[in-house]
């Protein structure tokens, strides 16, 4: 039997069910690779069985037919930091191990992603397409990012803006994820995104102590860094949006306002079809 296990995001989150996965696994696989801020993981996870092991990235790749075939007389379980199948690869080891017939389940945990957008207050209904921001290791812009947000506010949508992770497990700092999406907005909408420096950005760092600031689009770079962080660019706010944000996390009302009227006043759906026009010529 193979149980992909959720952790959520630290030890106290971890579930009955999760814990009673791993004290009955007869091998335990972690992984902290696709969550920069995992590292309690391992030592949490070795308190409830004692044949625990780490596994990389590459590890885990090359270990996946191995992890299926094992599961076909042993009780596998593969932890993973949040939930196991939000914004990770790990729904392939899920498909295989169906394909060759072993039992497979899954043990939900609280997910990074999931939680900011609901510690933020936004309206859930009014997210769109999540976005992730490459670092500099994957050799290629952050234009698939920005078009994904101009996209969304064509559609008056949120969007939420993972971090890429390193394949050393580091994540891009907040302030290079904004200058690497300005410069590809630049590329693609030109002179049109100096219409959007006053946009408001959110970050936000979710643990122990949440951590929510906001920016502006133009103004990046007194953003702290994080361990493991999140964007958010809110499409206009409705008026309970803004009352949790300012009550919530002390963002100032006249912000959000010029927030919103900026929005209000700028053509989104025209600059979509111009950077869909841009990067559809420069791929073809
Ligand atoms: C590849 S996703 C993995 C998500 C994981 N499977 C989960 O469900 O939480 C990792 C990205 O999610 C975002 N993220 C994860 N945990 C977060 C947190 N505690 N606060 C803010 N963003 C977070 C970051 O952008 C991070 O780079």
């Amino acid at each position: 039997m193979l149980i992909l296990v959720g952790s959520g995001l630290r030890e106290s989150q971890l579930t009955r069910e999760a814990e009673e996965a791993i004290k009955g696994a007869d091998i335990v696989i972690v992984e902290t690779y696709t969550m920069p801020s995992s590292k309690w993981l391992p030592t949490a996870v070795r308190k409830l069985n004692s044949n625990v092991r780490e596994a990389s990235r590459s590890e885990l790749e090359e270990l996946s037919s191995n992890i299926v075939e094992l599961a076909f007389k042993l009780k596998v379980v593969l932890v993973v930091p949040g939930d196991p199948l939000i914004a990770t690869t790990h729904s392939s080891l899920v498909v295989e191990g169906l394909k060759r017939g072993v039992e497979v389940k899954v043990v939900s945990g609280i997910s990074g992603p999931c939680s900011v957008e609901s510690l933020l207050g936004l309206h859930f209904y009014k997210f769109g397409r999540t976005v992730t921001v490459p670092g500099p290791w994957r050799g290629v812009g952050a234009e698939e990012a920005a078009l994904g947000l101009l996209g969304n506010l064509c559609h008056d949508l949120h969007t939420l803006l993972l971090l890429d992770v390193s394949p050393e497990g580091l994540s891009l700092s907040p302030s290079r994820a904004v200058k690497e999406l300005k410069e590809s907005l630049r590329r693609l909408i030109g002179t049109k995104l100096d219409e959007l420096m006053n946009m408001m950005v959110l970050l936000v760092s979710v643990g122990e102590n949440t951590i929510v600031k906001h920016f502006t689009l133009g103004n990046a770079d007194s953003i702290p860094d994080v361990d493991v962080g999140s964007l958010v660019v809110p499409s206009r706010l409705h008026v309970s949006e803004r009352e949790f944000l300012r009550y919530a996390y002390s963002v100032p009302e006249d912000i959000m306002m010029s927030h919103n009227k900026l929005l209000q006043g700028f053509d989104a759906c025209s600059a979509y079809s111009e950077a869909l026009r841009v990067m559809y010529s420069s791929s073809a």
